[in-house]
């Protein structure tokens, strides 16, 4: 059976003064990883919770497939979710963690180790959570959402406390939930950690949504860059200065913004200019990231 589609239609949270969330309307799509980006207090967490029936939306609602997260017979069995790494009892082992949790989504004690291995935690089994570092915190977090094998997973700032290799593996391991089908949900305040493992983007700031579509187009929107290396690196500043691109000098090279490396090379060519070194860089996408999530009175 396909993974059922995420659909947040309307969604607010008002508390006291505050509207966290504001009118919030988005889909999560099967088969693809989505990342739900904003800054720090963009109403992300808040939006998570109300998905899983934790907080009630002041107005709004969400689906999960054709009916509300609740309203599932088994909802723990369709969405397998890891909120906030810290809310484990510190005096449970992480093994003992799963078995409490596993009868609730109605799965086996050899499920619990299976899952546990899955996320290079069976060494850590029988060590109490107390002593686990924020990254075994997430990676735990990361095994009782997956023990119900569930087809939706909802992660919130997963990669946070991960070394770098940890990052590497959480990368992998969330694109092989999209290539098995399954609707992933994945929230970052930082595009740049997420932007390697992401189809797709929902970006919000103040509560609002302020951007959806696939990363693709976003990236398609940012000015292409190019870096040069060349003997003659003055001439080559002086054609971008005709053409009108921007250039910054470092070290060994010119990075050229707005042009890319086809026009730079055409251009160096056609002027007789050598080059030694003609590279595309990534776009800023961190750039634009930042300019659609401004707060609204400085836009
Ligand atoms: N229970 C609550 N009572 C009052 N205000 C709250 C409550 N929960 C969240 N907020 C506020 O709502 C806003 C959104 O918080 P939320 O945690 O959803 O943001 P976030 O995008 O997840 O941010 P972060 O990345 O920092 O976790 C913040 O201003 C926060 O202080």
């Amino acid at each position: 059976m396909p993974a059922p589609p995420l659909v947040v239609e309307g969604l607010t949270k008002q508390f006291g003064p505050l509207r966290a969330v504001d009118d919030l309307s988005f889909s999560v799509r099967p088969g693809a990883v989505t990342g739900f980006l904003g800054p720090n207090g963009a109403g992300k967490t808040t939006t998570l919770r109300m998905i899983l029936g934790l907080t009630s939306p002041t107005a709004g609602h969400s689906l999960v497939g054709d009916r509300p997260y609740v309203e599932h017979d088994r909802p723990g069995r369709v969405v397998g979710a890891a909120l906030e790494a810290s809310s484990f009892h510190p005096g449970r082992t992480g093994l003992a963690h799963l078995e409490v949790y596993a009868p609730q989504v109605g799965v086996s004690r050899a499920r619990c180790r299976e899952v546990l291995e899955q996320v290079g935690m069976e060494h850590a089994a029988k060590v109490r959570v107390g002593k686990y570092s924020l990254g075994m915190r997430q990676r735990l977090g990361l095994a009782t959402a997956l023990l119900a094998d569930p087809p939706v997973i909802v992660l919130d700032e997963p990669t946070n406390g991960l070394d770098p290799e940890g990052i590497v593996w959480m990368r992998g391991l969330l694109r092989r939930f999209a290539e098995e089908g399954r609707t992933v949900l994945v929230s970052s305040h930082l595009l740049r950690e997420v932007q390697a493992s992401v189809d797709d983007v929902v970006v919000i700031a103040q509560g609002r949504l302020r951007h959806a579509s696939p990363l693709a187009e976003l990236r398609s929107r940012a000015q292409p860059a190019t870096y040069v290396e060349s003997p003659r690196l003055d001439a080559v500043a002086a054609l971008a200065a005709e053409r009108g691109w921007r250039t910054a000098t470092d070290a060994t090279g010119l990075q050229v913004e707005g042009a890319t490396a086809a026009e730079v090379g055409g251009a160096a060519y056609g002027a007789g200019i050598e080059l030694h070194q003609l590279v595309t860089r990534d776009a800023d996408i961190e750039a634009i990231f930042f300019e659609l999530t401004r707060p609204e009175e400085e836009r």
